[in-house]
């Protein structure tokens, strides 16, 4: 045999060396089986609109942090689902596209194993607390069109406030990692110096405040408590109904209304010359204003904006009752709130607002406060000309900014040190901030209540590989020696 065919033969156990290297590193049956990736549907059912989010994550990894993404957000078109309680069929037809799509995004051998589910949120406590059977009828209805789906659907059902609160803070803390971390020691390990992030959203009817106060809560209506990778979690948690945008903004128009008692209102927190009409019926549409006896349901209000800041903002703090009782520290309303602690992210309406402003990277009160005040003493026709593409909020960005400036300060109490720990974002690894990711977790069982043993990566399983690898070649050069004698002394 020539020096050829020796190298032809070391070159063999090299590569066999080689191919049991990566057999022990991976997993023989990860190579054969790619992991299977799995999907969930959530419907986020919100006042003003629904969403359908679109997560997937490995099958192998169900119980690891931060391994859930999201694929897609499909935007149901037209309003929220409780706009449709004298038209509920029309609810359900509306999420068709949005299915339709999870269709071509789940693969069919796996939708009938997708958990699908369908929160409602303030839209449908109100509608519920204004009629309770056009509230069933529309879930009724959302359910019969997701039912006709080939997914594991598990429901549709309106969350509570503390539920919408919690679920969100979870997301957060899921996204951000801060629950439990992968350490050096080889253990998964609640993270000793993360604290974890508190969660403030604003919807359309209802706000939410969550955050761990590191107090005990006092009142039993806003404590949650939640074993998380075997850390208790005693969290305070509040949805104040009524304090969402929208529903603000109409007992801010119904205030200002019943002060005028005329057709012709002037509105201070509209821009000069902005001018829009409503029927009294459109105004107190909703129980979180009360129509006064006198008025006509068919009368056409007219709405004229004179961006007038200070008066906008008086009108505004008047939406509050900020006086705290005897009962100890208090949000606003006499809600009972401990003083906020650590940092926070501001999602949903906290960031459009403070995102068309340019305002999310991390203002000081001060500029904060100089930036509102200067955009609130532009005029209509001149921000149509700078913003043409935002006309559907443009009216209301200096009522909210200065809505959301009263409701952080004023009523969570946050102040001009604590106000550089909110971060106003709307997404955290590429995944939607909102409650629905942290509510199918719940709902799936993804997060265990205890660290489990099992191995969560390939660190042994290196460590044999290495071994192999070097023994293989010590083996491989022996022979290569050898043959190369045995060749040399024929
Ligand atoms: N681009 C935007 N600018 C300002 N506000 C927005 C924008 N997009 C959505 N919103 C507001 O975000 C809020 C979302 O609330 P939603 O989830 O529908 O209600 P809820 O959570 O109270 O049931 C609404 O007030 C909506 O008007
Ligand atoms: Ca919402």
């Amino acid at each position: 045999m020539d020096s050829k065919v020796t190298a032809s033969l070391l070159a063999a156990t090299w590569v066999c060396s080689i191919i049991a290297l990566i057999l022990s590193v991976v997993n023989v049956k990860d190579v054969l089986l790619p992991p299977r990736t799995k999907y969930g549907l959530v419907f986020d059912a919100g006042s003003t609109h629904t969403s359908l989010y679109i997560y997937r994550w490995p099958a192998d990894k169900e119980n690891d942090t931060g391994i859930v993404s999201q694929v897609e957000a499909c935007s149901v078109a037209g309003p929220g689902i409780s706009s449709y309680a004298d038209d509920p069929a029309g609810a359900g037809a509306g999420l068709k596209p949005c299915l339709d799509r999870a269709m071509k995004i789940v693969p069919a051998e796996q939708q009938r194993e997708t958990p699908t589910y369908l929160g409602a949120t303030a839209g449908m406590r109100l509608l519920r607390e204004e009629n309770s059977t056009k509230a069933e009828q529309v879930l009724a209805e959302v359910s019969k069109a997701i039912g006709a789906y080939p997914v594991d659907f598990r429901g549709a059902r309106i969350l509570t406030g503390s539920e919408e609160g919690s679920f969100g803070w979870i997301t957060v803390n899921y996204l951000l990692e801060t629950l439990v971390k992968f350490s050096f020691a080889e253990k998964w390990a609640h993270p000793q110096d993360t604290e974890v992030l508190g969660a403030l959203d604003l919807g359309g009817a209802s706000t939410q405040i969550t955050f761990q106060p590191g107090v005990p809560v006092e009142d039993r209506n806003t404590s949650v408590f939640f074993r998380l990778y075997g850390t208790d979690y005693s969290l305070y948690s509040h949805s104040y109904l009524c304090y969402g945008q929208s529903q603000a903004l109409k007992m801010l128009l119904a205030a200002l209304h019943q002060a005028s008692s005329r057709a012709q209102i002037s509105h201070p927190c509209y821009p000069k010359g902005y001018k829009e009409t409503i029927t009294v019926a459109e105004l107190y549409n909703s129980p979180c204003v009360r129509a006064p006896s006198s008025a006509r349901p068919g009368l056409v209000l007219t709405v004229t904006g004179t961006g007038d800041t200070d008066t906008c903002h008086a009108a505004v703090q008047r939406l509050f009752d900020f006086s705290c009782g005897a009962q100890g520290p208090c949000g606003f309303n006499g809600v009972y709130q401990p003083p906020v602690r650590g940092h926070f992210f501001a999602f949903a309406g906290f960031y459009h607002t403070f995102s068309f402003l340019n305002l999310t990277r991390q203002k000081s009160l001060r500029e904060v406060n100089t930036a509102v005040r200067s955009f609130c003493r532009r005029n209509w026709a001149e921000l149509v000309q700078s913003f043409p593409q935002h006309l559907k909020y443009l009216h209301t960005y200096c009522s909210m900014a200065l809505y959301i400036l009263t409701l952080l300060l004023k009523g969570y109490k946050f102040n001009e040190q604590t106000w550089s720990n909110i971060h106003f974002s709307r997404q955290a690894a590429n995944t939607d901030i909102g409650w629905t990711l942290g509510f199918m977790l719940n709902m799936t069982n993804m997060i265990p209540a205890e660290v489990s043993q099992h191995v969560k990566v390939h660190q042994p399983s290196l460590w044999a590989g290495a071994v192999s690898f070097l023994v293989l070649a010590i083996v491989a050069g022996l022979v290569a020696v050898f043959l190369h004698c045995f060749w040399k002394t024929e």
